[in-house]
């Protein structure tokens, strides 16, 4: 093409600013957020770009420029006004009125091809009303790992935001917990809402129940919308409303439990599990301190500033269970409290079923088993990887690599490979040989499969993460980041 030729085509419009977006928060009003600009930034390299999200979004990813992403998610060229959301909540027990998006915004809400509403939300883009003493800004190493989380997460099944961009912005940053001066960067967060636990509980301390009703039949349209077809009219008289509300409660208690589950399986540590980093939706997000467990140990503890252990690996059910019981207060406005407690009491017997599920699918097994020979196998599983203290992923990975038919006509090669001198080791061989022998020769390749779609191969432990991160900070190479993603996949 001549430069003739080139200055004759209209330029190309930006897909991201041609999006069909919503306006869903917008029409809430503005008692629940505040419009804020995006700072400005000395420069801006794309450093990742989520090509899987895209399709999610209907556009092809062969059309979307590394411009188009750096217009839109690091100069923040935008179509919609930028809503900082305010909330409060329970910090490590204590509860926070000084809250709110302070280093983000809600970009702009969009539906995906698959019908739902998503959130573009950022992090790191600069001061609000919520700063408070702080710059606003997210560390590239920050953005790094809450990639990496993001897309581990995923890989493993967990329900989860996920990040669409990383942009590096060129400032220098202070920070206690990295050397500094750091490098800072800007995200892009494609998640299913923004609201928190902690907009709720906002809005109960300033005392405005019609502000807490509202937001409820709110989330309940856009997160929640079975309930609304299921349920009559508010306004038609017929049925009891608050029918509608205990049932959205019920819903949620099973989501969080669910996602705990999640976690727990996928020997996951969020490390930060206070009442604003909880999604309405029970969608896990904000990767911080956050950790993947190098061996089963309950107590692990992710935060350095998690003095008593209160966001500790093992503690995460018990915690998100009193983040439900805290979420009751606000919702009295609306909701019967004998049927939040009655939903939350069945919080366990929820949690302990998807655990085992997915505690069996990691071992290779199905639903359909025997209950106390599968409970056994799981509870055997746990005692040998707590006592063997071996690799927790590795145990998974390996024992998908190594599973065999063969296992099924003699106990004492199920997993002959694996090096520990523990004497539960037998009877845990016995405990997956009388599982085995419920599954039908036929099934054996399903449970190769099922492993396949646990127990990858790669997980993103700390010094993995480390190692990512010194190629980085020292010769800004981004080829083992990139690897990484790639492997994550595999
Ligand atoms: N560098 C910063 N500048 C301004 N505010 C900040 C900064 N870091 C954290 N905050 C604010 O402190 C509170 C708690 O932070 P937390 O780390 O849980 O959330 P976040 O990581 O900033 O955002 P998100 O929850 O969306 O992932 C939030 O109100 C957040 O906006
Ligand atoms: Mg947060």
């Amino acid at each position: 093409m001549t430069v003739a030729d080139s200055a004759q085509t209209p330029k190309r419009a930006n897909p991201f600013l041609s999006l069909n977006l919503e306006t869903a928060l917008e029409s809430l009003g503005e008692d629940y957020y505040d419009i804020v600009p995006a700072a400005e930034f000395p420069q801006h390299l794309l450093r990742f770009r989520n090509d899987e999200l895209l399709q999610k979004l209907g556009l092809e990813p062969s059309t979307v420029t590394d411009e188009d992403f750096i217009e839109a998610f690091g100069y923040f060229q935008g179509v919609r006004p930028f809503l900082a959301l305010r909330y409060h909540g329970y910090q490590f027990g204590e509860y926070n009125p000084n809250l709110g998006d302070g280093r983000g915004f809600v970009y702009a809400q969009v539906r995906g091809t698959d019908g739902k509403l998503y959130d573009f939300g950022t992090k790191g883009s600069g001061r609000t009303p919520y700063s408070r003493h702080a710059d606003g800004r997210l560390t590239l190493k920050g953005g790094v790992r809450e990639v990496l989380a993001a897309e581990m997460l995923h890989r493993m099944g967990v329900r989860t935001s996920r990040c669409l961009s990383l942009v590096e912005t060129g400032e220098q940053l202070w920070r206690g917990d990295e050397p500094s001066p750091t490098r800072s960067s800007v995200m892009i967060r494609f998640s299913e809402s923004h609201i928190r636990f902690g907009t709720f509980e906002r809005l109960h301390y300033l005392g405005r129940k019609d502000l807490i009703a509202k937001l409820l039949d709110w989330v309940i349209v856009h997160y929640y919308p079975h309930l609304n077809d299921t349920m009559p009219p508010l306004l038609s008289g017929l049925g009891n409303p608050k029918e509608k509300y205990a049932r959205f409660y019920q819903e949620l208690v099973q989501r969080v439990a669910t996602l705990t589950a999640q976690w727990m399986a996928a020997g996951f540590c969020h490390a930060v599990l206070n009442t604003d980093n909880m999604s309405i939706t029970g969608e896990s997000f904000d990767y911080g301190p956050f950790a993947f467990i190098p061996t089963y140990n309950l107590k692990f503890t992710a935060a350095y500033f998690d003095y008593y252990g209160r966001y500790s690996y093992g503690n995460q059910p018990a915690i998100c269970r009193w983040n439900l019981q805290m979420l009751q207060v606000p919702l009295k406005a609306a909701i019967n409290e004998a049927d939040m407690e009655a939903a939350l009491e069945e919080y366990y017997e929820h949690y302990n079923r998807e655990y085992r599920k997915l505690m069996l699918s990691k071992l290779g097994f199905g639903e359909e088993m025997p209950e106390e020979a599968a409970t056994e196998l799981v509870q055997l599983t746990l005692q040998l990887l707590g006592e063997s203290q071996v690799e927790y992923p590795e145990f998974f990975w390996q024992l998908r690599q190594q599973f065999s038919p063969e296992w099924r006509e003699k106990s004492d090669c199920i997993f002959g490979t694996l090096e520990t001198t523990s004497e539960l080791f037998e009877s845990w061989q016995q405990a997956y040989f009388h599982l085995l022998q419920f599954v039908a020769t036929s099934d054996l390749e399903q449970m190769r499969e099922r492993m396949a779609k646990y127990n990858p191969e790669t997980v993103v432990l700390r010094p993995k993460i480390e190692a990512i991160w010194e190629a980085i900070a020292q010769e800004d190479n981004w080829q083992p980041f990139y690897d990484l993603l790639t492997q994550i996949k595999a």
